[in-house]
């Protein structure tokens, strides 16, 4: 073991159960799992992998969890399909085998949670989906809508409309803004080591596991190695995982990298379990939260509302309805930020708006009721949702 990973005094176990026991709390939990163990290491779907990992997503379901699976692996099996032994490297040939792997992939995921009479959606994105706004906040009304029915979606790159430049390339980043986008709590990485490693243990035996850490620590770099040090079969290795932690704790997420083989991994870890390796945000979820949203969205408009919506906002934490709404400044779009201004103009909060500005002006003052009359039943009845409203 190097001294790295050496420091075990007892304040240290103690915050490593603590920090454990939070994850235990957490609502919604990204689970991304690699190429290499669903296709247990490019030879087959990983049928009875599956049916375990299901299982214990079934049981985290049942504890009140809300789970998302970000699951890689077309590519890896569209090869097998296809009889080919070596990854393609020509763009073309990649999105073949991601068109034909992918059926197979949401077609096992489909039927193992069938078995515990649940549905999955299959989600297919790309990187426009959640870097325009509007995209962004369509993408995230469906997949909270399909966890609000208890659909549990399965999520992957759409593989075979993307080119090069505008890849995620990896579904370790994926998996992290997708735990932005849905604010997750924890985004679980499950691959085929135990964790992160003090460096790689396929070429260093004596390599330790590394337990905790700050995602920001800078030491955890050379461990991962650089973007090189990828498995053959997915894309990312460890070194866009670290990165993945990274970007997931801008929006408070905890990442734990961990074995997808350790019998039991996600029930054990939602039991607090020692497992794997944590990596943490700097700051808490709700600071971290504010500060993303505040630093990554620039203002197109503004709203001013009314005392009831501002203390509705403030003290009850509540979403801003349009009924609170008494003036529109700006020309913007569904998916913008505005900032919303109480009636002496002092800036109460800011956050992303359902709704265009044209829109606001035609059921601003009015009840959730007669929105939908005036602007059809689709429309959501939160003018700015609170999970997407930082208070200033
Ligand atoms: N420090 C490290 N600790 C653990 N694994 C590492 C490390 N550096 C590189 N790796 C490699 O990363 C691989 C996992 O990455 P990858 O194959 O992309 O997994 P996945 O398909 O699960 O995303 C491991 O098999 C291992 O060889
Ligand atoms: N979208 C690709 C995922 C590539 C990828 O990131 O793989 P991995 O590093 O194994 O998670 C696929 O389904 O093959």
């Amino acid at each position: 073991m190097t001294s790295d990973v050496q420091h075990s005094s007892a304040s240290h176990r103690e915050n490593i159960s603590a920090n454990r026991a939070r994850l235990v709390s957490g609502r919604r939990w990204i689970i991304k799992i690699g190429s290499a163990l669903l296709t247990n290491d490019g030879k087959d779907l990983n049928a009875e992998g599956m049916r375990t990992w299901v299982r214990q997503i079934v049981n985290l379901k049942q504890q009140g969890v809300e789970p998302v699976i970000v699951s890689s692996g077309a590519i890896a099996f569209g090869m097998t399909r296809l009889g080919w032994k070596e990854r393609p490297s020509a763009m073309h040939e990649l999105q073949v085998a991601a068109a034909v792997g992918q059926m197979g992939l949401s077609q096992a995921w489909q039927a193992a949670f069938a078995e515990h009479g649940i549905e999955t959606a299959q989600v297919l994105l790309t990187h426009a989906d959640l870097s325009n706004r509007q995209r962004y906040l369509n993408a995230r009304s469906a997949l909270t809508t399909m966890l609000d029915l208890g659909v549990i979606p399965v999520i992957n790159e759409n593989d075979t409309v993307v080119t090069d430049e505008i890849r995620f390339g990896d579904n370790d980043t994926l998996g992290a803004l997708v735990a932005n986008l849905l604010e997750a709590d924890t985004l679980i990485l499950l691959t085929d080591q135990d964790g992160l490693f003090t460096a790689d243990p396929r070429s260093n035996p004596s390599a330790a596991l590394v337990d905790e850490r700050k995602a920001s620590d800078e030491a955890l770099d050379a461990m991962a190695g650089g973007a090189d040090s990828k498995g053959s079969l997915g894309r990312g290795g460890m070194f866009t995982k670290l990165r993945a932690a990274r970007l997931a704790a801008r929006s408070g997420a905890n990442t734990i990298i961990v074995g997808g083989k350790i019998p039991q991994v996600i029930d054990r870890l939602h039991e607090g379990e020692t497992l794997g390796t944590l990596l943490l945000p700097d700051e808490s979820r709700t600071v971290a939260r504010k500060r993303w949203l505040a630093g990554h969205l620039q203002m197109s408009g503004r709203l001013t509302i009314d005392a009831g919506a501002v203390k509705a906002l403030r003290e009850s934490g509540s979403s801003l309805l349009p009924v609170g709404v008494r003036e529109v400044e700006g020309d913007f779009k569904r998916g913008e930020v505005v900032a919303c201004v109480d009636e002496q103009g002092n800036e109460v909060a800011r956050g992303l708006v359902n709704f265009s500005s044209a829109d606001i002006k035609k059921v601003r003052g009015l009840t959730s009721q007669r929105v939908r009359d005036i602007l059809g039943a689709m429309v959501e009845p939160e003018l700015v949702h609170r999970d997407n409203l930082v208070l200033c």
